[in-house]
């Protein structure tokens, strides 16, 4: 036996035990008998015969009863789609009339059929049990047999205690005079009692609304009333029987409401019979009985498959649409690689990854607020906390590990490996954490100031899913355990960063570190460390470091990812390198000034030509195919520089100076070559109708050219002023080799080309103490770039002149304040 469930069209589950009986399927209805010996009796046992051989297509097979001391059952035919009572409740099932009569039809053929045999009358007629099979048949149920049939309610009635709503709910379909015979009333019921709740069904039928529907505007009544009123009335008080209410409205129901006034009357006597009853309906249902079975089926089947067919197509959506949540369920948990594995049935293997930046975080302080709070408080607050951060980190590509119980941990590198990036786009994320951690205010205690201490650490790892129960995406290796020591180690409201991060990060020249020096780290010895503390913009992007952090801040709110790495591309790469030699010596030892060759000390500038040069996407020209592109290589090492970032250029355009610049003419070369929107000409220079579109290095032309000189834009100007104001105070060469102090504006690995003559050596600025500058000749590991390297002064000043101190964030602000020093 099972508990078979059944659900028809919709939101309703029927649960009716079934079982298999002699390779049929059977319901298995439970009946309470106390004294199975005593009921065995050959009266029992006779009508136990007569139920199995009665057979008619409107009504259900008997099989036959397992009785048993303990439990009883009777076994009948089973009907898949449900009772009427089922069907009608459910909304999402259309029944059209023909539907309708056909049921009540069915109903009609079963009883009568049921009045003329043996069995005599029904005695528990009702829509629940009136059964559907699969051919959308309706057959009668729940016949005969009453000395087995008592329920416990009978049971219950009989001691007197019937106050159960279930109980009342049952007599809805009683007649009065039934209803009337307080005490041992007949469970066979009678013929006129059958046709009063047919009319009750007949009722539900054709309204929808249950059993005994009393009208919109009646007060509701229990059934319990309901029972006392049909009992209660009195002819000699000229009141009407109390029934539901009629619909008057419709032809086909004007005629239907006659049947059911005829079949509830209150008079038995006045009840026609099932014999009469079936000819009034066939009248009402010519349609079906004209046509052949074969034409009557297919009707029902049509109609039965346009409901499923509906349906199917619902259930499809319901299922593609929890298919979904589950996906992005499960895509918050695993990294969407490892899930979309998982779901395929692969393994997932363990991967070593050679280069991940891991974060770690952790609240200080953290015990004495849980102390000091209800555990309801702290769920709060570190809910809205990582809320915060989770919407921060959907902004970089990083995976988030886990959190554990106060403390974050975040990687960057894996799943899906991003070359070198891991080690920005986690400095990036810490940044923009800390910075939200300054404005995070706890929800129970506003005064308090949340204090993060982070920790972040590079290094190879392996990843991989492990077990198979609540699998979970977890790392392995070394690199985590010193990820934890460095956020252990740290302070509050700081980055404390490994050397190998620092090493990492030092490869983008943007990122500001600090030496902290050697730490003791358990289980590690010493170890080198750093605070991360800022980025600086590069400065051709023009953009303050609180500007930029605005910027990601603002992208935060729209968390597509691509807008952010648009963000980073146009931002021209700003490399620094090592300080100019007239310097004073540098505290750590630094390799020797380099050659005025292409390995010199320079300021390059790696111009993106971004989709947002306008002009260049004219012609056909296809300018994302070539991003690095060089105006020329050759140029001579002796010549004035100066720096032209993409924004400096449109400056100039908008000056009396831009004529200056639209007949300025650029070496040729690369990809510009193909730009038919530039005049080439023989020199290999060409002229260029907007500065807007102009790109790389501004190189001068050969000897023996004239050369048109430009007048820098406003920003240049100030940045040249400042740069030769001070070459003024302690005057070089003024064509001297190319030094340290030359600016080079590049486009690509290897070409770059001063631009303009020399400029003199720089006087030093005044010294930073440890402030590291980022730069490609690193100066080995462990060891910073002093402060006072000029590359440094020169970028600080050049930036400071450029963008004049903002009002800085909590973050930016001491930065900028050791940058305005
Ligand atoms: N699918 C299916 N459901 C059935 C069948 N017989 C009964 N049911 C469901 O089982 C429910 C309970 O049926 P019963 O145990 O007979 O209870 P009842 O009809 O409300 O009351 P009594 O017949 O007076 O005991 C019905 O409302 C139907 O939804 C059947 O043959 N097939
Ligand atoms: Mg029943």
């Amino acid at each position: 036996m099972s508990e078979d469930m059944v659900s028809i069209n919709g939101d309703r589950q029927i649960f009716i035990p079934v079982g298999m009986f002699r390779k049929s399927k059977v319901a298995i209805k439970p009946v309470e008998v106390d004294n199975v010996q005593g009921l065995l009796t050959r009266s029992l046992m006779l009508e136990l015969k007569r139920m199995k051989d009665l057979q008619h297509d409107h009504l259900v097979k008997f099989y036959g009863a397992c009785l048993d001391q303990r439990r009883s059952f009777l076994l009948t035919e089973y009907c898949p789609k449900g009772s009427l009572q089922d069907i009608l409740e459910n909304e999402q099932f259309q029944l059209d009339w023909m539907f309708r009569l056909s049921l009540m039809h069915d109903i009609v053929r079963g009883m009568q059929f049921l009045h003329s045999s043996d069995i005599r009358s029904h005695g528990n007629l009702k829509s629940s049990n009136c059964v559907v099979d699969s051919r959308f048949v309706l057959k009668i149920t729940d016949f005969g047999l009453h000395t087995l049939r008592r329920t416990r309610f009978d049971l219950e009635s009989d001691g007197g205690n019937c106050n159960s709503h279930a109980y009342w709910s049952k007599l809805l379909w009683t007649a009065p005079e039934l209803l009337r015979v307080e005490h041992n009333r007949p469970p066979e019921g009678t013929q006129k009692g059958d046709v009063y709740a047919f009319g009750i069904i007949v009722h539900e039928i054709t309204t929808r609304q249950g059993p005994f529907y009393l009208g919109r505007c009646a007060y509701e009544k229990s059934p319990q009333e309901i029972i006392e009123l049909v009992k209660g009335y009195n002819p000699h008080r000229m009141q009407k029987p109390f029934r539901p209410e009629l619909e008057p409205n419709g032809d086909t129901k004007a005629d239907i409401n006659g049947i059911i006034r005829r079949c509830w009357a209150e008079d038995p006597a006045e009840r026609p019979d099932f014999n009469t009853l079936k000819s009034m309906i066939r009248r009402f249902n010519k349609d079906n009985e004209t046509g052949n079975i074969v034409d009557n089926l297919l009707k029902r089947m049509e109609l039965y498959a346009n409901n499923l067919e509906e349906l199917v197509e619902e259930r499809t959506q319901d299922y593609h649409e929890e298919k979904k949540k589950c996906e992005k369920l499960l895509y918050q948990l695993l990294p969407q690689s490892v899930a979309a594995q998982l779901i395929s049935g692969q393994p997932v293997v363990a991967e070593t990854f050679d280069q991940v930046t891991i974060y770690f975080s952790d609240i200080v302080g953290f015990t004495a607020i849980s102390a000091e709070s209800t555990p309801m408080q702290v769920v709060q607050f570190l809910n809205d906390l990582y809320t915060c951060f989770d919407s921060i980190v959907e902004n970089f590509d990083v995976y988030k590990v886990e959190t554990i119980g106060d403390a974050y941990m975040v990687v960057s590198g894996l799943p899906i490996r991003n070359g070198n990036q891991h080690a920005r786009e986690i400095a990036r994320l810490a940044l923009a954490l800390l910075e939200a951690v300054h404005n995070f205010r706890i929800h129970h205690r506003p005064e308090d100031r949340l204090k993060l201490r982070i920790g972040l650490h590079t290094g190879a790892c392996v990843a991989g899913v492990v077990g198979l129960k609540m699998p979970r995406y977890c790392l392995f290796g070394d690199t985590v355990n010193t990820a934890s020591r460095m956020e252990s180690n740290g302070e509050a409201l700081k980055i404390h960063i490994s050397e190998t991060t620092k090493e990492a990060l030092d490869e983008f020249g943007t990122f500001v570190t600090t030496r902290r020096g050697f730490v003791p780290m358990k289980g590690k010895g010493e170890m080198l460390t750093y605070w991360l503390e800022g980025e600086v913009p590069r400065p051709n992007s023009l953009i303050s470091p609180s500007k930029l952090m605005l910027t990601r801040r603002s992208s935060l709110k729209q968390p597509q990812r691509s807008q952010s790495h648009n963000l980073h591309k146009q931002y021209s790469e700003l490399v620094v390198a090592s300080p100019p030699p007239q310097l004073p010596p540098p505290a750590i030892a630094l390799p020797p000034p380099p050659s005025p060759s292409k390995d010199s000390p320079n300021l390059r500038v790696k111009r993106k030509i971004s989709s947002s040069s306008p002009k260049l996407n004219g012609g056909g020209f296809d300018y994302h195919k070539t991003e690095n592109h060089y105006l020329d290589t050759a140029a001579a090492a002796q010549r004035n520089c100066d720096i032209y970032s993409s924004r400096s250029l449109r400056d100039m355009e908008e000056t009396s100076d831009s004529w200056e610049l639209a007949h300025f003419r650029l070496p040729l070369s690369g990809a510009l070559k193909s730009h038919h929107h530039l005049n080439n000409n023989s020199h290999g220079y060409v002229h260029s109708n907007s500065s807007s579109n102009l790109s790389g290095i501004l190189q001068p032309p050969p000897l023996g050219v004239q050369r048109t000189r430009l007048k820098p834009s406003p920003t240049i100007s100030t940045l040249l002023t400042s740069a030769r104001s001070e070459a003024n105070a302690s005057p070089g060469p003024e064509t001297g080799s190319m030094g340290s102090g030359q600016l080079r504006i590049k486009f690509a690995e290897g070409d770059e080309t001063p631009l303009l003559p020399t400029p003199p050596p720089l006087a030093a600025p005044p010294p930073i103490p440890q402030m590291v500058a980022a730069s490609p000749q690193r100066s080995g590991s462990g060891q910073n770039i002093p402060a006072d390297s000029s590359h440094y002064g020169f970028l600080v000043k050049s930036y400071k002149q450029q963008c004049p101190p903002v009002a800085g964030s909590a973050v930016t602000q001491p930065l900028l304040a050791k940058i305005n020093s």
